[in-house]
């Protein structure tokens, strides 16, 4: 495989392949170039004097970063541009408009929602700005379905993700998935009984497009147990449970692990130091995994570069894989790249790379139907015959 790699799959193929990103933080997805269009906007109120340009601070897919240096980025820098709604909603379609670019038919975007005071930006006025944007896209992209009465390559749908960050606190944990169940994406089952109970709780419905729930932040910070309950009113409020796993040896104690697994999570995230009784936990209820192959190998996260990555042995469990960019405004690696890495480092064929896509459809929280459809299209077109997409 590795021999006929620039044959097939080349860049071309890899971003012609419908893909479903489902591990994506807004914050870490906005390209420096975006980044660099508000620092000089705001430079030129004479704001952010002291703050380096974002082309030479985030040296886009160098190693530069590891776990200690690579929290404060968001915190000290990022937020410092990002900082009121109308950046927000900037930067949010910029990202949607790059994840479709790279051949991206599916996203769950994640953010974890924040307020700025400075600017009154509320933590909703925040999850509404990103929803407003989603909103605004969404229509934009049934717009062109009906137009066209097909789904083209490129018509990239996005649904929404509220972290919870390792270092809240329970309140604040619960904060955030009051607004996950506030902005829940309506299933059409929910969305009749919506309307019929007329919960106040839910804002409009066509803003509405959360999913799911995560844990994430510095793994070296918190203790998980504090978020047991948020993650009970999630799984009961009907969301998707996703959450960052043994990302480093000492978030990979026993008891974190544990208490994570007792959550029921529906997928994972990283799964990087599993010890081997919750890796066969894992297999056994066949939870599915997001990984990120350019983050781990840059950030150090794993050692031996791509082609030691756990990817390769997650393969081998039958367990669902979602090949995801987790950053790609500081790693620099879109998805058609993470793809093209995994067709290098672990000789996979064409066909497993759309074994692959499929996989990360069928872990999605929303967009296996979309997505099928779109890779069904896809085959057909490759192979010019009416191949149907085989499901997983
Ligand atoms: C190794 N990779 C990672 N591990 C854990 N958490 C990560 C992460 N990459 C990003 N984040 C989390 O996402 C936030 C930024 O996006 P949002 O402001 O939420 O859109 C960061 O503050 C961090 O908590």
């Amino acid at each position: 495989m590795t021999t006929s790699i620039n044959q097939i799959v080349d860049d071309d193929f890899v971003r012609a392949l419908p893909k479903a990103e489902l591990h994506a933080h807004l914050s870490g997805s906005i390209s420096p170039s975006v980044l660099q269009g508000l620092w000089k906007r705001k430079r030129a109120q004479g704001q952010c004097l002291d703050l380096e340009d974002p082309l030479t601070a985030i040296r886009q897919g160098e190693r530069f970063v590891d776990v200690v240096s690579f929290f404060p980025l968001f915190d000290k820098y990022i937020y410092a541009l990002v900082d009121n709604v109308w950046a927000v909603k900037f930067v949010t379609g910029q990202v949607l408009q790059d994840f479709e670019d790279d051949g991206v038919g599916y996203l769950e975007l994640r953010t974890t929602p924040r307020e700025n005071l400075c600017s009154n930006m509320t933590k909703q006025a925040y999850v509404t700005a990103v929803s407003e944007t989603l909103r605004e896209w969404n229509e934009s992209r049934r717009l062109a379905d009906s137009a066209n009465s097909v789904i083209q390559h490129g018509n990239m749908i996005a649904r929404l993700i509220l972290s919870i960050d390792r270092k809240m606190t329970a309140v604040q944990a619960d904060e955030v998935v009051d607004l996950a169940i506030k902005y829940k994406f309506p299933r059409e089952v929910d969305d009749k009984s919506a309307i019929h109970l007329g919960r106040p709780l839910e804002a409009p419905v066509e803003e509405r497009f959360v999913v799911g729930v995560d844990l994430c932040g510095n793994p070296l910070r918190g203790e998980v147990s504090t978020f047991t309950p948020a993650f009970g009113r999630a799984k009961r409020g009907g969301l998707g449970i996703t959450v960052h796993f043994a990302e480093v040896p000492q978030s990979s104690t026993g008891s974190e692990l544990s208490t994570i697994l007792s959550w029921e999570p529906d997928r994972l995230g990283h799964v990087i130091n599993v010890p081997q009784q919750y890796a066969d936990i894992i297999k056994k209820r066949k939870l599915a995994m997001e990984l990120c192959l350019s983050c781990n190998v840059l950030t150090g996260l794993t050692t031996g570069g791509f082609a030691e990555h756990h990817f390769g042995r997650w393969l081998k469990t039958g367990c669902a894989i979602a090949l995801s960019t987790d950053d790609v405004g500081v790693f620099g690696s879109p998805l058609s790249n993470e793809y093209l890495l995994a067709a290098k480092h672990f000789d996979m064929p064409p066909a497993a790379l759309v074994w692959l896509s499929k996989s990360a459809a069928c872990a999605s929280f929303g967009g296996r139907k979309h997505m099928l459809e779109l890779i069904r299209r896809f085959e057909q077109r490759e192979t010019g015959g009416g191949q149907d997409a085989t499901e997983l």
